[in-house]
C-alpha cells in the first residue's frame, strides 16, 4: 500500500536578493516560481494528497491557485523554518514533503526517494537531499511528531534549517543530478537559466 504525504512549497521570504520580490510570482520560463513548484509537485509518484502553501504576501493570489496557503505564526521573516513549523500546525498525520518555491526543476523521484530512505531508517524524523554540491534541507520529508521540537528550536532563536536537520539526526539522501536542485534565488539564476533546454 503506498503512503499518503502532504506537501509543503515554501514562498514566504523576503527575496532580498531578488530586489524584495515575492519570489513565487517571478517568472520563469513562462511561469511564476509557484505554478513550477505546483508542476513538480503533479509529476511526483504518487502526487502528495495536499498541496499548502507558505507565503506571508500576496496570500489571495496564491489562495487563486487552489491550493491552502499558510502564513508563518512568527513576525519579521523568521525564515524557512517558521514557514514549516506553520505547515506543519496544518499537517498532523502524513508525512509533509517541503520544497522551496524557488527550485523549479525538482526531479520527479523526489518524493519517492526521501520516502524510501525513511522507510529505510523508521527512527529518523526526517529526509532531505544532498548532491555534489552540498545539502538542500530544504528539499525534505519530515514526520508531523517533529513539530513540538522544531517549535521549541526556533523559541531558542535557531533558525538554521541545516543546523535542524542535523540535531534531529535526519538522513541525508544523494540525488545525482545537481542540476535539477538549482536555486533559482539572484538574478544571475535566472540570467544562467534563460534558455533551458
Ligand atoms: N514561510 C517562510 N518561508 C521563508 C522565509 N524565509 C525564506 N523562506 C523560504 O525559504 C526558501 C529559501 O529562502 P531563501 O532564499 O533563503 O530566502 P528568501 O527570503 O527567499 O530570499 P533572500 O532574502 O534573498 O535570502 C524560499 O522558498 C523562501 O520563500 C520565512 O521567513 N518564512
Amino acid at each position: 500500500m503506498k503512503l499518503t504525504y502532504d506537501a509543503l512549497i515554501l514562498a514566504g521570504g523576503r527575496g532580498t536578493r531578488l530586489g524584495g520580490k515575492d519570489k513565487g510570482w517571478v517568472m520563469w520560463s513562462g511561469m511564476p516560481l509557484v505554478e513550477h513548484a505546483l508542476s513538480a509537485l503533479s509529476k511526483q509518484e504518487p502526487p502528495p494528497a495536499r498541496i499548502l502553501i507558505s507565503a506571508n504576501r500576496n496570500v489571495d493570489a496564491y489562495k487563486q491557485t487552489g491550493h491552502a496557503v499558510v502564513t508563518d505564526e512568527r513576525q519579521n521573516f523568521a525564515g524557512p523554518l517558521a514557514g514549516i513549523e506553520a505547515g506543519l500546525m496544518r499537517c498532523k498525520k502524513n508525512n509533509l514533503l517541503v520544497i522551496p518555491c524557488d527550485v523549479p526543476l525538482l526531479p520527479s523521484n523526489l518524493y519517492e526517494r526521501l520516502q524510501q530512505s525513511l522507510t529505510d531508517h523508521p527512527e529518523s524524523l526526517a529526509a532531505y537531499a544532498v548532491t555534489s554540491e552540498g545539502p538542500q534541507p530544504l528539499c525534505c520529508l519530515i514526520k508531523p511528531s517533529v513539530a513540538a521540537a522544531l517549535g521549541k528550536q526556533l523559541d531558542a532563536g535557531h533558525g538554521q534549517v541545516l543546523e535542524w536537520m542535523t540535531a534531529i539526526h535526519a538522513v541525508q539522501v544523494m540525488f545525482d543530478d545537481a542540476a535539477a536542485f538549482i536555486n533559482f534565488n539572484t538574478p544571475e539564476a535566472f540570467q544562467a537559466q534563460r534558455n533551458p533546454s
